[in-house]
């Protein structure tokens, strides 16, 4: 599952509170030094299994092992594990450094020892000069560095972060992801943080196991999801998708009823029984062009359409685009400001190898009949 020796290695965890199932036979392995990130809508189950890892909750069924020992049998007090809540609360009577060793004092290790890895730590988080200031004095940007020096100080073998960066503005969230990355490296602890956030995901972990409803859907890299996404919801949830359901035909292509033939995945042409399927296009595959004068389309032209919707997002524009027979406009992604204005016509076009099969008739039956939500 991962290239390295598993850290952590969970079995079979299921946690069902009356009727909700919020984990759902849940298996997973984490290596030794990896960012990893368990992304998934809310109340998929994501801080429910950082609880079970954390010792506050204690799955139903399943196993939890720590370099190959159990370790649901050892009380939280004794794990060498550490959750960073989601509110990051810090005693407001005591200053950053007094923070910072109060988990330590706490162990009742040596004064000297403390002073020296609180100053290590806030060296490392890059507070040394805050170190006497009290948490009131601080940027919301500082107090969670604190948090995560108060975290990282006691040097969990895995760090679990719920929702770390939420309480944060963009930009200085921005920023505080590139810290976690560093810090992550330079304390070579693992970290296991949970987001709704795909990009937050996305930009921080090494892996992310993408979870819905209690079960893990895939886990792979950002790159992996998000170029191989397995099945409708992860292909809606990882990044935008347009997704067009058709039948596969013999010859090649996905016949959309009252759309025409779209362009397919090379090598997904149906069997000997035509499948319906399912085919994903990312806005930034698709290429948008403005219909002539006539209103005629071009010759490479899959689709044409009329602009609904154009937004800008500094260096890309989202354009939204209306398709005769489509139940959802389709979205194109182009780099810089829109050449096109809402109620232009326009012809859309793909190539075959932007095109990414996600689901076929065998695919569904072999989930047992389940339908994820649409995007
Ligand atoms: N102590 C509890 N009692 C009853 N139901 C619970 C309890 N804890 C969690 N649940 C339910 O279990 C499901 C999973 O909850 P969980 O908090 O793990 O989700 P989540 O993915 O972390 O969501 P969020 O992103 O909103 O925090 C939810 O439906 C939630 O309502």
């Amino acid at each position: 599952m991962s290239p390295k020796p598993a850290l952590v290695r969970i079995r079979g965890v299921s946690r069902r509170f009356r009727d909700t199932v919020a984990l759902d036979g849940v298996d997973l392995d984490i290596a030794a030094g990896e960012f990893f990130a368990l992304l998934g809508p809310s109340g998929c189950g994501k801080t429910t299994l950082l609880r079970v890892l954390a010792g506050l909750e204690h799955p139903d069924s399943g196993t939890v092992t720590l370099d190959g020992r159990d370790l649901l049998s050892v009380p939280a007090h004794r794990r060498p594990v550490n959750l960073m809540f989601q509110s990051y609360a810090l005693f407001p009577h005591m200053s950053v450094e007094r923070n910072i060793a109060y988990g330590l004092a706490r162990e009742r290790l040596p004064r000297a020892e403390i002073r020296e890895r609180v100053a290590a730590v806030l060296a490392t988080v890059g507070l040394g000069t805050e170190a006497r200031r009290m948490p009131h004095q601080l940027s919301g940007g500082q107090r969670q560095r604190v948090a995560l020096a108060r975290a990282i100080v006691k040097r969990p073998r895995l760090l679990l972060l719920d929702e770390p960066l939420s309480a944060l503005d963009k930009n200085v969230r921005a920023e505080m992801q590139l810290e976690l990355k560093r810090l992550q490296h330079e304390a070579g602890i693992t970290f296991l943080v949970v987001t709704h956030d795909q990009e937050e995901a996305m930009s921080l972990a090494d892996r992310i196991a993408v979870l819905d409803r209690g079960r893990v859907l895939q886990v792979d890299t950002p790159v992996g999801l998000y170029r191989r996404p397995r099945g409708r919801f992860v292909a809606g949830f990882v990044g935008s998708n347009n997704l067009f359901r058709g039948r596969l035909r013999a010859s090649g292509g996905l016949e959309v009823p009252g759309v025409g033939v779209l362009p397919a995945p090379v090598g997904a042409e149906a069997g000997a029984t035509a499948g319906a399927a399912i085919v994903a296009v990312r806005p930034e595959g698709v290429r948008l062009a403005a219909a002539d004068a006539h209103g005629t389309v071009g010759a490479e032209a899959v689709l044409s359409g009329t602009v609904l919707d154009v937004s800008f997002h500094g260096g890309s524009s989202r354009i939204a685009v209306t398709v005769a027979g489509l139940e959802t406009p389709v979205l194109v992604t182009t780099s810089g400001p829109a050449t096109v204005t809402a109620g232009a016509r326009v012809t859309l076009s793909w190539d075959a190898d932007s095109a990414v099969l996600i689901e076929t008739e065998e695919t569904t039956r072999k989930v047992g009949g389940e339908t994820p939500c649409d995007p």
